[in-house]
């Protein structure tokens, strides 16, 4: 048996307790001195670069004309996917677009502020975004729905999905079968800085846009920090990491089994059983052998570096409130509430991306299509920002109307602060030099 992270919360130091909030992404410096001169490349050599990286990155062997999927790939991939694969792609592109609808705001409202005069939002879609759908230590057909629904919802013009080559140069084939059903046509073979840079650029295959979604290795997001000059990097969503919180009304082994889903990620990841239970801590320690011995060596590798390491492990607190007070101040991806009565503790937890409720919620649930977005800020950023939404495939342009009978009022107000600030034109904008071109 693996030697698990145990930490006894309560009695841990300011210094061991702040060292449990560090993810891999916290220190991204290695990668972002990497990352740098892929960016540069790609910017100065265009798709030259991106079949160089795709060769020496990802093994993968192709040339300028195969970067981009065509039509007969699509196809094809249709017929290498098995029924049961399309119809749970179906399923969940179902729940994801009817929550996704749900969330769109209309396309403008307007409150009459002030008899006369009209204020509102009007929402209109972002011309161009890339979604970025990772491929290594995993394939991401959910990841493909989960940026392209909320896309095609919120009606962007110009989508293309960046997803890495195989070796064999293909796009694994369920990607292409969610990208198509979801409505995206336009799918590049390029994965990590290398896709950032290429999208924030361009290339002579690839068109640049806007802005950039979807998670990715740190390789993906070093990038989108070095160009957050030059692309909307959207949302940061990093190595995936997950907190379960159990309370006493819940086995232990079922906590160590949800334990386990994002800790199988890869070695990046962050997962904690976080309880104030010693049963469900000893339960979870003594069900984590028998959940291993049902898993592929990769991904026993994967969860057992996770939950020996630094970011990983079971956190005993001395009551339930120390652990909502170290769940918020962990502020996780993604939250798991294993209780009885869930709802008794939703209302103490206010830092985190995604809260699923109860045992039958597992977190393969909310990855695999319930409706709300599996793509989550990771490293604390659930702190300032939710899940991706339909509102970062638009953006807002705020409208305002004064009618004549409003007028007079709001130019009064302003013509006071305009002096106030000093701006000479600002004042006479609202003073008697205008009437004199509006009375006719
Ligand atoms: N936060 C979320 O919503 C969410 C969702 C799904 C997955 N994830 C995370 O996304 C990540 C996916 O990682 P992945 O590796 O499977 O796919 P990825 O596509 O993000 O990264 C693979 C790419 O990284 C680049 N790369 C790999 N080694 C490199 C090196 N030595 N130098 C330069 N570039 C290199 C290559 O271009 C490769 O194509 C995981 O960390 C997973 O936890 C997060
Ligand atoms: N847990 C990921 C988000 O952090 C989403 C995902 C897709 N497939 C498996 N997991
Ligand atoms: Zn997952």
């Amino acid at each position: 048996m693996p030697n698990v992270s145990f930490h006894a919360l309560s009695q841990l130091d300011v210094a061991s307790r702040a060292a449990l909030m560090r993810r891999s992404e916290t220190d991204l410096s290695g990668f972002m001195e990497k990352a740098a001169p892929i960016i540069e490349a790609v910017r100065t050599e265009g798709d030259a670069a991106l079949v160089r990286f795709a060769r020496d990155l990802d093994k993968a062997d192709l040339d300028a004309a195969r970067l981009k999927v065509s039509p007969a790939e699509f196809d094809a991939a249709f017929g290498m996917v098995d029924e049961d694969v399309v119809a749970a792609i179906r399923f969940g592109i179902d729940n994801i677009r009817r929550f996704h609808e749900e969330q769109k705001p209309e396309a403008m409202w307007l409150k009459e502020m002030r008899p006369g005069a009209y204020a509102g939002d009007r929402f209109t879609p972002i011309r161009s975004v890339a979604l970025y759908v990772p491929r290594g230590k995993g394939a991401f057909p959910s990841v493909t729905m989960m940026t392209a629904v909320p896309a095609v919802v919120a009606g962007v013009p110009e989508l293309a999905i960046m997803t890495p080559p195989a070796a064999d140069g293909s796009v694994d084939a369920a990607t292409l079968v969610a990208a198509r059903l979801a409505g995206v046509e336009t799918v590049y073979k390029c994965g990590g800085a290398q896709a950032v840079a290429a999208v924030a650029y361009g290339t002579e295959t690839i068109r640049p846009a806007l802005k950039i979604v979807g998670p990715g290795s740190p390789w993906v997001v070093a990038a989108k920090r070095l160009l957050a000059g030059v692309i909307d990097p959207g949302l940061p969503a990093g190595p995936s990491e997950a907190i379960i919180l159990a309370d006493d009304s819940v086995h232990g082994g079922l906590a160590a089994l949800d334990l386990l889903i994002e800790a199988e990620h890869g070695p990046d990841s962050s997962a904690y059983l976080v309880t104030h239970s010693r049963r469900v801590t000893e339960e979870a320690l003594a069900a984590l052998p028998e959940h291993w011995a049902r898993m592929t060596d990769q991904r026993v590798a994967f969860s057992t570096a996770v939950l020996t390491g630094a970011c990983g492990g079971i956190v005993l607190t001395a009551s339930i409130e120390e652990s909502y007070r170290f769940i918020n101040d962990y502020a996780p991806e993604h939250l798991e509430i294993l209780s009885t009565d869930p709802f008794a503790h939703l209302g103490h937890i206010t830092e985190a991306a995604e809260i699923l409720m109860g045992p039958h919620t597992p977190v393969s649930i909310g990855n695999f299509g319930l409706g709300p977005n599996a793509v989550l800020p990771t490293s604390r950023w659930a702190r300032t920002c939710g899940p991706l939404s339909v509102t970062d495939f638009v953006k807002r342009s705020s409208i305002g109307y004064v009618t004549a009978t409003a007028y007079p009022e709001f130019a009064r107000h302003a013509r006071t602060l305009a002096r106030y600030e000093g701006f000479s034109s600002h004042e006479h904008a609202v003073s008697d030099v205008r009437d004199r071109y509006l009375v006719r």
